[in-house]
């Protein structure tokens, strides 16, 4: 019988997350190896990363290693990437570390910029190069998904040099999308409205703030981390083989909502 579902499936895929002992890319790390993939996180705090790891190998059946690294430590990743995946190569690498100093632009400082681009950008940029080689020799029809958020679409509260960097995952998104295309890889990224996270956490605890955001978002809350770990599987597998160059806003409507 005829079956047009695909698979939603990371089983032997190989999956490098930066950022993924907190949060969001904690959440993705998790579903992609309950998803069957074999993980390769990046983080600066071993104790994080070894907890991480022994938490997934204790229950999920797949391999999980990880880097001690910053993401602006380009060339300790790219060194230790090519040792640990030089049988497996790379399948999937999400772009999920991200930082925020939140000053209004009349404070802001070049301190500050360059911190803030560093992390959120130019690391993107750069692994996602070293990434879509590898996958180029190996000749893998390879995944590339970078956490933008909804600040790179519309003006938040929250800084802009942060909005400057989100736009310009969006933007590079296209651009990787349109270069790398022929060579069968898949590039997109995903949006996020608010999250429960350290990053947010003092944020969150204000009342009045939480209040605003639910008044600025039709489902009227804010999201659960399991409802970002969906649409990351899903642009992970062949489920998305069609889908580039797109950010998909995981925002409970927020980007929609006019008046
Ligand atoms: N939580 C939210 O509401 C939203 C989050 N995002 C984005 O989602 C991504 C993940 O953020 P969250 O999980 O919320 O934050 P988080 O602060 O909970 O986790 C971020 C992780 O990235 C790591 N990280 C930061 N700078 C790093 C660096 N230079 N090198 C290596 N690791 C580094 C942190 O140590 C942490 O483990 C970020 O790109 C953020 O901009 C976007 C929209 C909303
Ligand atoms: C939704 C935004 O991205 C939100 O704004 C912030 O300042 C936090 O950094 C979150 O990422």
């Amino acid at each position: 019988m005829e079956s047009y579902l695909p698979s939603f499936s990371l089983k032997g895929k190989t999956a490098v997350i930066t950022g993924a002992t907190k949060g969001i890319g904690r959440a993705i790390a998790f579903s992609y190896a309950e998803s069957g993939a074999n993980v390769i996180l990046i983080a600066r705090s071993e104790k994080d990363l070894v907890n991480t790891v022994e938490t997934i190998k204790n229950n999920f059946d797949v391999s999980a290693d990880y880097i001690v690294a910053s993401v602006s430590e380009l060339d300790k990743i790219t060194n230790q990437l090519e040792e640990k995946t030089s049988d497996s190569g790379i399948d999937i690498l999400v772009n999920n570390a991200g930082m925020n100093i939140r000053s209004e632009a009349l404070n802001v400082t070049e301190e500050e910029w360059q911190q803030i681009i560093d992390t959120n950008m130019k690391s993107a940029l750069f692994l996602s190069k070293y990434v879509a080689k590898n996958m180029i020799k190996n000749k893998t029809k390879g995944k590339i998904i970078s956490i933008s958020s909804v600040a790179g679409q519309t003006a938040l509260r929250t800084g802009v040099v942060y909005a400057m960097t989100k736009a310009a995952i969006i933007q590079m998104t296209k651009t990787l999308s349109l270069e790398w295309g022929k060579y069968g890889i898949n590039v997109n990224a995903i949006g996020p409205w608010y999250f429960p996270t350290a990053l947010t956490e003092k944020l969150l605890e204000n009342e009045q703030y939480v209040q605003d955001i639910v008044e600025r978002t039709p489902m009227q809350r804010i999201g659960m981390l399991e409802e970002i770990a969906g649409p990351a599987v899903f642009l992970a597998s062949d489920a998305s083989n069609y889908m580039t160059g797109q950010t998909l806003m995981v925002d409970g409507g927020m980007t929609i909502y006019g008046f």
